[in-house]
């Protein structure tokens, strides 16, 4: 006889769960979406609580420091960090979620208090929350400084504001980072090797998955809601999710058939397999990354999506020359690990954890893997540099001190997308903005390396 394992028992207190996955991210630094996703997997739950329970769980660590500062005039004693997640969740619903009646997100956040309590931090919670139903929100006005203000108003740390507003002053940083509080949107890529965007779009709309054609990124298709990984058309590798930006960097490295590829630090492999696919499956790609356990995510959809000429391997980019064949790939593409302020969107932790120390480490980093993957480019080779940043300094600045070092190496024009992106170009790179098309932001620039290093273009 087979015993199917159960689900451990899910009481359907979403709003407990949320409690307890803000705590872990407060408390262990764990990731917000990594928490989520395990702890529906986990209780089995529902569509319907899935979506409140990822909701309130984003949306409350997306406006902590406003919650925050709506919060202190009310709250007069030191209090435990269980309760002032509660008092932010619950303030959450009241404040930016009109279908929950307010009554209703405080007897719950009462509720919660008394099993997780006792009754004196019971009443706490109801009196913090029946006065400022009563009283009203203080006004983000009454902040004069318009940094202050915009740090508190969109909930990131002032350093970061800071820093952003010196690189694209007041009215695009706002614009950023009021985007990067709206839910993102679900993408996917259609795989070429098996089908194409029409056929795609009547598979699911069979499987009654609503979806439309991207204006930008022709492969891509936006999924207007419904769950794609329990699609048929997911299962048989006609389509892999990522977002759109993401789909840029291999249309940007345009590899051609046959081609000898690196993908310097390719796991989960998005991005491998998008190449593979522009490929059409024939040459072969090498797909490295430092850690060794993620080369598995990349082998997985790279069989579910019929594709044979990656090979995986655990190399430190940093040292890649070492043990890579000098000057032998056709192409490169160094997607590399970076600060992730282009998607706060989706991992709203990022704004919160990182510091500000981080960019010159990491822009160190990337000349690292730089430096290397031209020693190991053909000669005539493409290299592609992307991030999901905005960070100018792990951009910009990786680029500039890159080719400074580099006189072999020339910036070339980016092609290979559609006008609305390419317009967007400057001095030869391309900073998105998840502002400007409701994708992630992403930085890409493309270099050759020259047939006549002593040329200088
Ligand atoms: C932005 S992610 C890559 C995403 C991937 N290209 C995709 O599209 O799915 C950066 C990757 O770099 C890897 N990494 C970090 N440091 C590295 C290093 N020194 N050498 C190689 N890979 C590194 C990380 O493990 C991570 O998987």
């Amino acid at each position: 006889m087979t015993s199917k394992k159960k689900a451990p028992i899910w009481d359907g207190n979403v709003r407990d769960a949320a409690l307890t996955i803000l705590l872990a991210v407060d408390k262990n630094q764990a990731y917000s979406n990594l928490l989520l996703n395990q702890t529906i997997k986990k209780y089995k739950i529902d569509i319907k609580d899935r979506a409140l329970l990822t909701e309130i769980t984003y949306g409350t660590l997306q406006y902590k420091y406003t919650l925050d500062f709506y919060l202190e005039p009310f709250i007069r004693t030191k209090i435990d960090l269980w309760v002032r997640w509660l008092l932010r969740l619950s303030l959450y619903q009241v404040v930016y979620l009109s279908r929950i009646p307010a009554h209703a997100a405080v007897n719950e956040a009462v509720e919660i208090a008394k099993k997780r309590g006792h009754k004196g931090i019971s009443s706490m919670v109801n009196g913090v929350l029946r006065s400022i139903q009563r009283e009203g929100l203080r006004s983000l006005d009454d902040i004069q400084d318009p940094t202050k203000r915009l740090s508190i108003a969109t909930s990131h740390p002032e350093w970061l504001v800071e820093r952003l507003i010196e690189s694209y002053g007041i009215e695009k940083t706002t614009a950023m980072l009021e985007e990067n509080n709206v839910p993102p949107t679900l993408t996917v890529r259609v795989n070429s090797l098996k089908s194409s965007v029409p056929d795609v779009l009547n598979m699911l709309e069979e499987e009654g998955i609503p979806a439309k054609k991207s204006d930008l990124i022709p492969e891509c298709i936006h999924i207007i809601s419904g769950q794609v990984t329990h699609t048929e058309c997911f299962k048989k590798g006609f389509i892999t999710i990522q977002d759109e930006s993401s789909m840029m960097p291999a249309n940007v490295l345009n590899p051609k058939s046959g081609d000898r590829v690196l993908d310097m630090c390719a796991a989960p492999g998005g991005k491998t397999t998008h190449i593979a696919e522009k490929m059409n499956n024939e040459g072969s790609i090498l797909a490295t990354d430092i850690h060794p356990h993620k080369l598995d995510l990349i082998e997985e959809t790279s069989n579910r999506l019929g594709i044979n000429i990656i090979q995986t391997a655990p190399v430190d980019g940093r040292n890649a020359a070492d043990f890579l064949q000098k000057e032998s790939y056709d192409a490169i593409l160094v997607d590399a690990p970076c600060s992730g302020l282009g998607v706060t969107r989706r991992k709203p932790d990022i704004k919160y954890t990182k510091r500000e120390e981080d960019f010159e480490s990491l822009h160190n980093i990337q000349l690292q893997l730089l430096d290397n993957a031209v020693k190991v480019l053909k000669t005539g080779g493409r290299l592609v540099y992307s991030t999901c940043t905005v960070d100018r300094l792990e951009n910009e600045g990786t680029v500039h001190e890159f080719l400074a070092s580099h006189p072999e190496m020339e910036l070339v024009p980016i092609e290979n997308l559609p006008n609305n992106l390419l317009q967007k170009q400057q001095e030869g790179m391309l900073q998105v903005f998840p502002q400007d098309f409701g994708s992630d932001g992403f930085f890409v620039a493309a270099f050759k390396k020259k047939e006549n290093p002593s040329t200088n273009g």
